[in-house]
């Protein structure tokens, strides 16, 4: 017997129903063309702000079909609500502008749960205390299709069965608090996929977690969103994960694009300064960092990215870049194509060279 009211059917519901989707109020007029091109999800001109003050300034790109796009970027360059934005969740106080468009459709509030899903930083915040977690996945199942209490009950078990959740029975009666915090990432990683959506959207899902749970846990999203094909966009402070997860990747600093394309491109040969920096942080130990790292103290970008409020003139990284001129102090740098389906916001985005990481290097001793 029940006792408690049914759980809540859509994992997003969390979210202080503040929040605001107005991202999608200005409609590009005209057939969308992303519907036949292979592109889910199609973002145009973001911009985001607090109090007349943008934290994202202009943000453009495409999902494709099946692939995984990393965002990556210091704290504060605008990914979480960049990555909010695509579900139209931005926080209280914000005002948005640009295009989202999935699959063509600009609402896309209506379309959360079941054609994108969000898996949260915090796996506590994505999950009702007060129901056990089986209930709060069946509930996620009847939403969207219409299948009586035990199916979706039987969906649920089998979903967290497939997210490696040991006696996924028993389990599936537990409340999150009974669950560890890996189990519990795996149990979100479980309700976002349940419905089968075209896109995940994965906030930092590891944070919280462990080294060695954190690569259980990006495993799991990787198997489920093969198994249920859909697209991920995965934020993410790490380069690392970006390297062993991403199929194309978005680096991000102060609200803007610095640099978007395949991960093997933009990693192989950064265009960008901030981009080489980053990767010239990687740690020593990381598998696949930069060699030359490991035989130097670990460098690391000099200084910190600006707050949205008090941005210097010009490109908002000159004030750290090693190769910043007279007009990168003056001029915000426009976007050039550096190859293909390869883009660079940088001034001097052809002058750096191949050994871009050497930038941040510091002198053997
Ligand atoms: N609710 C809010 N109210 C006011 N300003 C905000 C709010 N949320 C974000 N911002 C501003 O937007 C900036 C970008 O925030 P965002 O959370 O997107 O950064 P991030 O790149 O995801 O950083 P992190 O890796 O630390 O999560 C913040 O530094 C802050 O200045």
């Amino acid at each position: 017997m029940k006792s408690q009211s049914e759980p809540t059917s859509d994992m997003t519901s969390d979210v202080p129903s503040d929040v605001t989707s107005d991202v999608t109020s200005d409609v590009t007029s005209g057939m969308p063309s992303d519907v036949t091109s292979g592109v889910l999800l199609s973002v145009r001109d973001l911009r985001i702000s607090f109090d007349g003050v943008a934290a994202v300034r202009g943000l453009s790109f495409d999902v494709r079909e099946r692939e995984v796009l990393a965002v990556v970027g210091e704290s504060g360059a605008g990914k979480s609500l960049a990555a909010r934005a695509l579900l139209g969740m931005l926080p209280k106080g914000a005002t948005s502008s640009g295009t989202v468009r999935l699959r063509g459709e600009t609402d896309i509030a209506a379309q959360r749960g079941r054609r994108i899903a969000l898996v949260p930083q915090d796996a506590l915040s994505a999950l009702s205390p007060v129901h056990p977690v089986g209930d709060q996945l069946a509930a996620a199942v009847r939403s969207v299709a219409g299948v009586s209490r035990k199916e979706a009950r039987a969906r649920a078990v089998a979903a967290l069965d497939r997210v490696g959740i040991p006696d996924a029975v028993r389990k599936a009666r537990a409340y999150p608090h009974e669950y560890s915090g890996g189990m519990r990432q795996r149990a979100v990683i479980a309700m976002a996929t349940i419905n089968e959506p075209d896109v995940v959207v994965a906030d930092e899902p590891t944070t919280a977690l462990d080294a060695e749970l954190q690569e259980q846990v990006l495993r799991v999203l990787g198997e489920q969103r093969e198994a249920v094909g859909a697209a991920l966009v995965l934020v993410t402070h790490d380069l690392g994960v970006v390297r062993d997860h991403a199929d194309r990747v978005l680096v991000m600093y102060a609200g803007r694009q610095v640099e978007q394309g395949p991960t093997e491109r933009v990693l192989g040969r950064p265009r960008a300064p901030y981009t080489a920096g980053l990767l010239a942080s990687l740690p020593p130990d990381a598998p696949d960092g930069d060699p030359r790292t490991r035989r130097r103290r670990l460098p690391s970008i000099s200084g910190s990215p600006p707050t949205p409020d008090a941005l210097p003139p010009g490109c908002a990284f000159a004030p750290r870049c090693p190769l910043a001129e007279d007009r990168c102090h003056q001029e915000e740098p426009g976007t050039w194509t550096a190859g293909a389906d390869h883009e660079v916001s940088c001034h001097r985005w052809d002058e750096v060279p191949s050994s871009a990481t050497e930038l941040f290097l510091e002198q053997p001793v």
